[in-house]
């Protein structure tokens, strides 16, 4: 019984009485295990560059693990030579005996050691490979729901490669698996699993690719000692221990592969409460989750428990033939001694070397094949973290097709043109259940149009829950550039649902929704400068948008706070690159530096490998969106051409003073200064597209960390507008503070929602939707952020429980009965 149902979404939970499924080492398994070892040998060609191939640590483990079983033999016949020396009473021949021992020991404990060495190499390579192919199709945009893929194009196209209009709505695989449960935990199959992956092959490899070649090379030095009989004996006694250890160790697959999925939701539940540790202690809640960690930790158990009875009879078994191997090199042995083959040696001491020597021989082949046999155990861990491992990649690739292109209708199509507004239907063939995200995508059939108005249009909507109840019926509304849309309604009435299905994690159940689409993506050129700047005072850009300007940007109703700095916080999603992309961790030492620099040799940094934005033009797409950050410029982010001389510095900068209810006089860092002083000094022509660059390769060193968006006054000036003035002067701006979660622990709701809205100020999108953004923050402050951001242009389309402070601020109101219908009014 499979406790996991790919089409039907929900694993089972387990229970302390459950059975783990059933997986063992059938045709299945070898296709999966080929499978995961393609991925894991051939990555795609980007991931390749940036790592490395796996194949070179694992050619060296083979070739280190080779030589070092050339000194185990030798090491193995050294007994055998001192038998006949010290028999013999042979003292010129023992010096010079004891002098080669000690060498080949000392070369042994160097073999052994670089084994080790190699092992962990290829550890660290196959898990850098494997987590990385499969984060990047696990977070890679996915046009979806009301939307599908643009003209054929592949998810994955839409990157910095791509000039295609960027669709306005988005899934992702990360979305649908977790909302959908399509597979338990995740995040636990992509770090731990992969990682036990990796050293359970490497183990693998290092025991078993020499084993055949050892095992005919010591069959044949024992044929030549005991004829064919000994050889005979052992392949039968390896056929014997091959059949029991099958049998024994199917079982322990299945409950590796439950017992690691009990792990990540005991570890989940221990996550949980440690982000929550203040709530829980504030409602004493201390002796419940006390009892249900207890839980998990009691169910995680019983299968470790599971494990250890059923590994005891493998290990037994594996255990005792390795003890029967050691007395069955001497039975071998006995065998021609008793026969009197070498009864004409007269020399006891010849006969006592020859002894050593033959029963070591007979010896390491039947250690060859315990070591085949012992790898049972081994195997059994192996094929449970191939089982996880794909599973996930089954379902990712459920979710998008072979190449990362989305399943997709063949009359999907858009207009490219920069102004265009893609028309998507999401209605007649949704089922019920595609309401929710997690199925397999959408049924939907979406056409497209293109119009010249700039609106957000919604269309004869019908929500309808998985369970058949209706949640609205008939929803129509026109959202035009400072038409502002209030939404409201009693809770659970749908109002978050309507953004879901608009933003596109949702399929609706009968409808058509129409999105202003971002602009193509043009990164052949910079952009002239940002549009968003001082708004009373400059003119807005006429459409088509700035390229990295998004149309639409949606908020969820929890503030959403990515790991990283105060500064990132605010150009979120497109803060992060920089250090995404930092792949290497620096590891040169100082001295290596001083020493490398004196010798004038180039070091490698961590910045040397970023080769996919060298341009200057960095893209981001943490959130499917695609944007693109200004040019190279002048900065005052302290981590820009500081010392390097990469960038000029723009001396004309000056701060603005803080406004209270004025003119959101921002300057960043990317609209002040012209482009000629933004050339990097390093020769690279900022005109170069991100494709350009790639096709060169990784700069190594040719390239600069990336220049703010914001410079820190104007980042310090942002913050101070939207009230958030004292963590701006309290708080380092660039720093990410040890504690990755420190912006849920540091920050109040109400600042963790101003925070979010400074954001929507830096994007400053043509429409904001947004789910109850002000929810934590007081009816002045409320009207003070919605001002501001309405004086930029931005046109909101919120969900709230405020209609009185927010009536003000939106021209429409959409109020939900809580029965279905609602009415729609003019304020
Ligand atoms: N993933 C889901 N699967 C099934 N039903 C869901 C899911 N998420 C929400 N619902 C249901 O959809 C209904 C509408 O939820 P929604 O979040 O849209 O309400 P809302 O109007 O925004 O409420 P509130 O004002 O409390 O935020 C609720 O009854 C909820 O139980």
């Amino acid at each position: 019984m499979s406790s996991f149902d790919f089409a039907n979404g929900a694993p089972k939970t387990f229970t302390e009485g459950d059975r783990a499924p059933h997986y063992s080492l059938n045709w299945d398994m070898v296709k999966r295990i080929a499978r995961l070892t393609r991925v894991q040998f051939r990555p795609p060609a980007d991931v390749r560059r940036v790592y490395g191939s796996v194949l070179l640590p694992c050619v060296a483990l083979i070739l280190v693990a080779a030589a070092n079983e050339v000194v185990v033999y030798y090491t193995g016949l050294i007994p055998s030579e001192y038998y006949s020396v010290l028999v013999a009473k042979d003292t010129n021949a023992f010096y010079p005996l004891l002098g080669r021992s000690l060498g080949i020991v000392v070369a042994a404990g160097l073999g052994q050691s670089l084994v080790t060495f190699a092992a962990g190499r290829y550890q660290v390579c196959t898990r850098l490979v494997l987590s990385h192919c499969i984060q990047t199709r696990y977070l890679r945009p996915l046009p979806t729901a009301a939307g599908g893929p643009v003209d054929g194009v592949a998810a994955t196209e839409y990157n910095h490669h791509s000039r295609l209009p960027v669709p306005p709505t988005f899934s992702s695989p990360l979305y649908r698996i977790v909302d959908g449960h399509l597979v338990d935990n995740p995040d636990q199959r992509i770090t731990q699993d992969v990682d036990k992956f990796a050293v359970a092959s490497s183990q693998l490899l290092e025991q078993l690719v020499l084993s055949p070649i050892l095992v005919i090379y010591y069959t044949v030095q024992t044929w030549e000692i005991t004829g064919y009989f000994g050889p005979l004996l052992i392949y039968l006694f390896f056929v014997l221990g091959t059949i029991i250890s099958r049998f024994l160790m199917t079982p322990v697959i299945s409950l590796t592969w439950a017992q690691e999925r009990q792990e990540g939701t005991y570890r989940f539940q221990h996550v949980h409460v440690r982000n929550h540790a203040g709530p829980l202690t504030m409602q004493r809640g201390h002796h419940y989750e006390h009892l249900r960690l207890n839980q998990a930790l009691r169910l995680v158990t019983n299968w470790q428990r599971r494990i250890v009875n059923r590994r005891f009879w493998l290990n037994l078994s594996t255990n005792v033939f390795g003890y029967l191997g050691s007395i069955l090199s001497y039975l071998v042995i006995a065998i021609p001694i008793f026969n009197g083959w070498y009864d004409g040696m007269d020399d006891p001491a010849q006969v006592a070397s020859l002894v050593s020597k033959a029963s070591f021989i007979a010896m390491y082949l039947i250690f060859r094949f315990t070591v085949i046999v012992q790898q049972a155990a081994a195997f059994s861990d192996y094929a449970g973290y191939v089982m996880r491992i794909t599973q996930l990649l089954d379902t990712l690739e459920m979710l998008t097709t072979k190449d990362g292109a989305v399943s997709k209708p063949a009359e999907t199509k858009v207009d490219s043109d920069e102004d265009s507004v893609v028309k998507f239907s999401v209605g007649s063939v949704a089922k019920h259940r595609t309401l929710v995200a997690g199925t397999t995508g959408t049924q939907v059939s979406p056409t497209a149009t293109a119009t010249t108005a700039l609106a957000i249009t919604i269309d004869h909507l019908d929500a309808v829950l998985p369970t058949g109840y209706t949640l609205f019926r008939d929803v129509t509304a026109t959202i035009r550039v400072s038409d502002h849309l209030l939404v409201t309604g009693p809770n659970g009435c749908g109002k978050s649902t309507l953004i879901r299905i608009l933003s596109g994690l949702w399929t609706a159940e009968r409808g058509q929704i129409s999105l202003p689409s971002s602009p193509a993506l043009n990164v052949s050129s910079p952009p002239p400068g940002l549009p968003f700047l001082d708004q009373d005072a400059l003119p807005r850009l006429p459409q088509p948008y700035h390229s990295w300007q998004p149309a639409v940007l949606f908020f969820s109703q929890q503030p959403y706070l990515p790991f990283g700095s105060l500064y990132d916080q605010i150009v979120y999603p497109n803060a992060a690159i920089d250090t995404l992309n930092d792949f290497e961790v620096p590891t040169t030492r100082p001295w290596v530096t001083k020493l490398t620099a004196a010798c004038g040799i180039r070091q490698r940094h961590s910045s040397a490998r970023r080769g996919s934005d060298s341009t200057g033009h960095a893209v981001r797409y943490a959130d499917g969106l695609p944007y693109q950050a200004p040019p190279r410029t002048s900065s005052s982010h302290s981590s820009v051409g500081s010392g390097n001389g990469d960038y000029h510095h723009d001396p004309g900068h000056s701060m603005a003073g803080p406004t209270s209810g004025g003119p959101l006089d921002l300057k960043l860092a990317a609209n002040r200064s012209s482009h000629e002083a933004v050339q990097p000094s390093n020769g690279q022509d900022p005109n170069l597209s991100d494709s350009d660059s790639n096709h060169r390769g990784p700069n190594i060193d040719a390239r600069s960390p990336l220049p703010a968006l914001i410079s820190d006054p104007d980042l310090r000036h942002l913050l101070h507008r939207v009230g958030l003035g004292r963590l701006a002067h309290t708080l380092p701006l660039h720093e990410p503070f040890s504690a990755t979660d420190w912006t849920t622990r540091l920050l109040s709701p109400g600042q963790q929602q101003r925070l979010v809205f400074a954001r929507l100020l830096f994007l400053n999108p043509t429409f904001a939707v947004v789910d109850e953004p002000c929810s934590s923050i007081d009816a002045a402050g409320t009207a003070d952020l919605y001002a501001l951001a309405q004086r930029r242009g931005i046109t909101f389309l919120s969900v709230s429980h405020q209609p009185d402070v927010l009536a003000t601020f939106h021209r429409q109101h959409l109020a939900f009965d809580g029965e279905g219908s609602y009415m729609l009014s003019r304020i």
